[in-house]
């Protein structure tokens, strides 16, 4: 870790770009040419094709509570190097960015219950040895407050957070960082072990599970350029419906699956690199070709942290529980089929303003009869459309072979 410190470039959280200047800034449109501009979230190998004279490609973003064992890096910034240097036990150093052959790790750091419009989740923080994002499960699993559950579905739980982390962990550090069942309240405070997974009913479902690429300006600004946050908010519905089991009698279970949370912006070319994208779009190009103008591909997203994660989550390995995934992107499916994730259905995801206007379907927001705010901003909100969205989405289904029948021709799109 002090050589990494040293030495090592290393990557860098989303969440900072307004702390660390970039050390290479953008530099398109230099002597009348387009080059690549790469953003702290843009791959790797793209910084440092482009930042030769670069230090490293940043400083790391992690925002770590000191009491895990790290160092925060902001405080760190004006601390001599020396000091930097904290033991990490028991973790698989998150701060060092490891070559590409190494067999990615990850480990959940925290876990907690958000109340949420489609009711409670387990949000969980995970940490990597490939990245140094911090990427995020969110767990639907009502079950795991109540004990009185019949059919023995398997609890979505990280086999990381409930590990044993220390010989001396005390219960209340476990339980402060996540690793309890039930409910936590000041009553009612369990920890939790590692569960045995060979027990599970072979009538239940295979848990729904969506793998998001994080968006900032589809799920926080509400942009209409892109359905990302109506995706999310979509996802999260799904997974919290009751699921029915072919039992005999046939029987009704809470919901159960995951949102697997990417920091992979702009299908993984960063914030920056997408705004200039977005710009490129309003110039003519569509996103794919905006994307090749800016010197990626029209995807650089890469899955196997995700898929780590699930596999943590005791989801998706060969052994184990499938997942029925929930996409309509063929690439995404056969990229995670490739890391060996068992992928048992691929569940479509209609873009609710097509299933308004082809009658199809109506929208989440009727079905339920639960209200819900305009636009698509946030989890709980409603439909989006627009022109720019019929753009996006008409792309995706004819230069990215997303598998999804357009709407008729009389319909706006
Ligand atoms: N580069 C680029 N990224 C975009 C654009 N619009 C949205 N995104 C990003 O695309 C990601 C979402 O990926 P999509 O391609 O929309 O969907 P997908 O995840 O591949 O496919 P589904 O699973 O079917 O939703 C998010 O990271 C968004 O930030 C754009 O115009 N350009």
């Amino acid at each position: 870790m002090a050589a990494a410190f040293s030495s090592e470039p290393q990557t860098h959280h989303h969440t900072g770009h307004t702390i660390y200047p970039s050390p290479c800034p953008p530099k398109c449109f230099h002597d009348g040419e387009i080059f690549p501009c790469t953003s702290r979230q843009a791959p790797r190998s793209l910084h440092l094709r482009n930042c030769a004279s670069a230090q490293g490609d940043s400083q790391n973003g992690h925002q770590i509570p000191k009491s895990l064992g790290y160092v925060d890096p902001i405080l760190a910034s004006s601390l001599p190097r020396p000091l930097l240097v904290t033991p990490v036990q028991h973790s698989i150093s998150p701060l060092v960015t490891q070559p590409r052959s190494h067999t990615v790790e990850v480990k959940c750091m925290g876990r907690t219950r958000i109340p949420t419009f489609h009711g409670a989740v387990f949000l969980h923080i995970y940490h990597n040895n490939r990245d140094n994002k911090e990427h995020l499960a969110i767990v639907a699993d009502p079950a795991q407050f109540s004990n009185d559950n019949q059919l023995s579905a398997l609890p979505i739980r990280s086999h990381s957070l409930d590990a044993r982390w220390r010989e001396n962990e005390s219960e209340s550090e476990r339980i402060t960082r996540g690793a309890y069942i039930g409910r936590l309240t000041p009553e009612s405070q369990l920890a939790s072990q590692p569960i045995d997974r060979s027990i599970s009913s072979p009538d239940i479902p295979a848990p729904l599970v969506r793998i998001h690429s994080e968006c900032f300006t589809g799920e926080t600004l509400g942009s209409m350029r892109c359905d990302c946050g109506e995706q999310l908010d979509e996802a999260m519905r799904l997974i919290s419906q009751p699921v029915h089991v072919n039992s005999s009698p046939p029987a009704i279970i809470p919901g159960r699956g995951v949102v697997v949370y990417m920091r992979q912006e702009g299908r993984g070319i960063g914030l920056l690199s997408k705004v200039l994208a977005y710009n490129l779009q309003d110039l003519g190009h569509d996103t794919v070709s905006a994307n090749l103008k800016l010197g990626y591909k029209a995807d650089e997203r890469e899955y196997e942290v995700a898929v780590a994660i699930l596999r943590d989550l005791g989801l998706g390995s060969e052994q184990g529980e499938g997942i029925r995934l929930l996409t309509n992107n063929p690439d995404k499916v056969s990229a995670l089929e490739k890391e060996g994730l068992k992928v048992v259905e691929r569940v479509p995801m209609v873009p609710r303003h097509w299933k308004c206007q082809s009658g199809s379907g109506s929208p989440p927001s009727d079905e339920e009869g639960n209200r819900r705010l305009p636009g698509a901003m946030m989890v709980g909100g409603d439909a989006v459309s627009g022109e720019d969205l019929n753009r996006y989405l008409r792309t995706k289904v004819l230069r990215m072979g997303h598998l999804l029948p357009l709407p008729s021709p009389t319909l706006d799109i």
